[in-house]
Parts: C-alpha cells; structure tokens; sequence
C-alpha cells in the first residue's frame, strides 16, 4: 500500500521514541542461544528478521524459509551445516535467491559440510546435510560481506577442533565482525584477531546462566538524524534505549551527523539528537564500515541540497535490492542529480526538490525509512509502505508520534 507523508514541524514536545532491539545483535544472540541454551536474551527486535530467525531455530520441518532476511540465511547455512543428522532446504524470497553465498558455503565445504546448490550455482536455495565439522582451518575473502565471517565464528566454538579463519583481501563491514566477537566474549567464548586470522577454541560445555541486553537499534536511529538535521535549529527528538559504549558500527552516527549540524547528547540509556547549526557545505564520508546509513545520508544531502561524495558501497549492490541503482532512479525522480560508480554515489546540489513524487521501494526496507524525511521539505509518497517490518515495525506509528502527517 502506497502512503502520502506530510509534515511542516516536529511536534515541539522533544518526543521520545523506543526503538526495537539491533536486529543484527538479536540475530546473533538467538543463534548462539540454540547453541548454548544458558543465555536468556532482552530486549530483542521484533523486527521480521528476527522473527524468521526465531521461526526458523525453533522449526522441525525440512524446508525453512528465511524470506528477505540476509543475516538469517547467512547465519543459518552455518547453523544447519553442524545438526548432525539432520537434512534442511534453506530457501528465501527471489531477492534472496540472487544475494551470493558461494564464499561461505565453499568455506564450509572446506570444513567438510555437506552443501547444494538447488537451482543455481553459488545462490540459495540450499539444501544442507548436517554433520559434526573435524577441520578447524579455513580462508575466505573478505571483501563482500562480513555476514559469511560472522556466520563461521557463531558456530566456531561447537567445531570439534574450533575455528582458524584467515580473512584475505580488504575486509569489508569490519563493525559487524568485531560485534560478533564481541558478543560471544560476552557469554565467555574467547577469540583472538591478530592481522587476518581469528582463532576460536572448542567449547562444548555448558556456559554460565547468562543474561543479555540487546542495545536499540543504531541503523533505525539514523531516519531520525536525517529528520533532525532537515529540521529547524533547535529541533530535538530523544531515542531509547542505547549504550553508552555501543556494539553497533551505525553508532557512528553521532559522529557522522555532526557535519550536519545534529548533537548528541547521551543521558540514561537515552539519546537526544538536536539540531544545534547549520550543515556544513559539502559531505564525503567512506562508509565501508557502516553500509546500511548510506541511503539515510544521501536522502539527508538531497533534502539540505548538499552536494556529497560517497565511497566504500561496494555491498550495496547485492542488498535487499542493488541500493546504488535505487538511489539513482528515485533521487533523480526528486530532481537531483546523481552519478553512482560500483562502489561510490556523488550528489551534486540542488537547490528544488519536486513535490508529490511516488517513491518505489524495491521491496527494501530502507528505501522506505530513507526517504521519509523528505516530507519536512515537499509532500512525498512512499509505495508498498510496509516493507519497512524487516527491520523497523512500528515505523509510520513512531513517526506519527512525532507529528508527520500519514494518510493512504
Ligand atoms: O552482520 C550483520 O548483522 C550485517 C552485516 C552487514 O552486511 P554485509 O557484511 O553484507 O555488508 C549489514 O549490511 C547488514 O544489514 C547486517
Ligand atoms: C542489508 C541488510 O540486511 P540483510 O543483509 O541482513 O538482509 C539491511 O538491513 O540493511
């Protein structure tokens, strides 16, 4: 269902807004938890994602359907890999059946997994044997997505002989791999990571009872930067529940933002984002780190008709839909002018952005989100709204709450 969006202000009353669980640290912990059934998990996302995961570890069946979520096939592939005894075809959307999985799957392979490919080569679906994995080392290039890393090192310590994994070539998402250590730090499976090479020993024992707070969502916070920094001076929404040191490599949001004029101040599990001075005149940023805030960030420079460089998107084409691609078609609907290259967009600006234009979302949540602030600048449509349940359910209620105008 399409929906116009309208709105001239951010209701005054410096809202707060909860945001659900990292549906990255969620689809972790529920993984390692039907591993080690010692860990009890809190404030988990209710996002889609963490749903299908949920759905998925507690299935009987022989056919699991991990829809478009690419943490859950990923990590999955790894998981069914070790059940001994244990036969599973592991399918997604069409979308998911054309995101790569060779890299991981011959990685697993080379630890003596039993792995298919269904229809075509190096592409879900899957259909996985399970087997207890004896060969402990392991090289796999880093360059297109960390998930295949974080993926092996879930299900490292339940190897008989552990885990020696040598990254090669640039790493690529580098946060998700150190939050995946950190995680299982948390529960007690210790790692090392010197230069290229992560070491994890067995452990086949029981953990410690063990209970985790999962932070909010740090990619979910980045639409209400945008909203703030297209706001008035002044302008301040407040976010809960975030951490102090975050795992999140979106929390680099606070930094990111910054240029844009945005503060954040953080007090009590709470963060207050306020709109403080102008934007800065030009924005370049390398985001091979923290690749799900890019569309946020070029949404946010079309809206203040900034120009901007962007580089380090290499990922982007092989998301829930080719970003790059996405970005270009809608934003150039909106006026602007943008070339992309395979890993990097430029924005030149703009000073006028056309109104009441239908944004398509290409079944991706963030196409959604991203645009979405845009309406404190022009009335804007948003089609098949909905996609934004793969990470962020109660969206277009919270930004409701905080004064936009939503109407079908
Ligand atoms: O491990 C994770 O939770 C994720 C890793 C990133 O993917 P890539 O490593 O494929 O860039 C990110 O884009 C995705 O949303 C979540
Ligand atoms: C890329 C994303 O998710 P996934 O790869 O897990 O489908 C995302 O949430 O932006």
């Amino acid at each position: 269902m399409n929906i116009k969006l309208h709105l001239s202000k951010v209701k005054n009353q410096k809202p707060v807004i909860q945001i659900t669980g990292s549906k990255s640290e969620s689809n972790r912990l529920l993984l390692l938890q039907a591993l080690y059934p010692e860990i009890e998990i809190k404030n988990a996302s209710n996002s889609d994602d963490s749903k299908v995961m949920i759905k998925a570890l507690g299935s009987k069946s022989d056919t699991i359907d991990v829809h478009h979520a690419g943490t859950a096939m990923r990590f999955l592939t790894a998981y069914f890999s070790i059940q001994e005894g244990r036969s599973v075809t592991l399918c997604g959307s069409s979308r998911m059946h054309e995101r790569p999985i060779q890299i991981l799957v011959n990685a697993l392979i080379q630890l003596g997994a039993k792995i298919t490919y269904l229809e075509n080569d190096g592409f879900p679906p899957l259909k996985i044997k399970g087997k207890a994995l004896t060969k402990n080392k392991v090289t796999l290039k880093a360059h297109v997505s960390s998930q295949y890393i974080s993926a092996l090192l879930l299900i490292a310590s339940k190897l008989e002989n552990g885990l020696e994994l040598t990254l090669e070539g640039e790493i690529t998402s580098m946060p998700y791999i150190k939050m995946t250590l950190s995680l299982l730090d948390e529960i007690g499976i210790k790692s090392t990571f010197h230069k290229n090479r992560i070491t994890i020993k067995p452990n086949n024992q029981a953990l410690n009872t063990k209970t985790l707070t999962v932070e909010s969502d740090w990619s979910s916070a980045s639409y209400y930067y945008s909203i703030v920094a297209l706001s008035d001076i002044d302008t301040e929404i407040r976010l809960t529940a975030y951490k102090a040191r975050s795992l999140q490599g979106d929390s680099v949001l606070a930094d990111i933002y910054k240029a844009f004029g945005v503060q954040t101040t953080f007090k009590n599990n709470t963060i207050t984002l306020k709109k403080e001075a102008p934007a800065s005149s030009y924005i370049k940023l390398d985001l091979n780190n923290s690749p799900d805030i890019a569309q946020t960030i070029a949404v946010t420079c079309l809206g203040l008709g900034l120009a901007c460089q962007l580089s380090g998107l290499h990922t982007l084409k092989i998301k829930e839909t080719d970003r790059l691609m996405a970005l270009k078609n809608e934003i150039e609907k909106l006026g602007g002018h943008i070339q992309i290259t395979e890993d990097s967009l430029q924005l030149e600006a703009t000073n006028k952005i056309n109104a009441n234009i239908n944004i398509a979302t290409y079944q991706d949540h963030r196409m959604a989100m991203a645009f979405a602030p845009l309406a404190l600048k022009t009335p804007i449509v948003i089609e098949e709204a909905s996609v934004v349940s793969k990470s962020y359910p109660s969206f277009w209620d919270d930004l409701k709450h905080i004064g936009f105008k939503i109407s079908k």
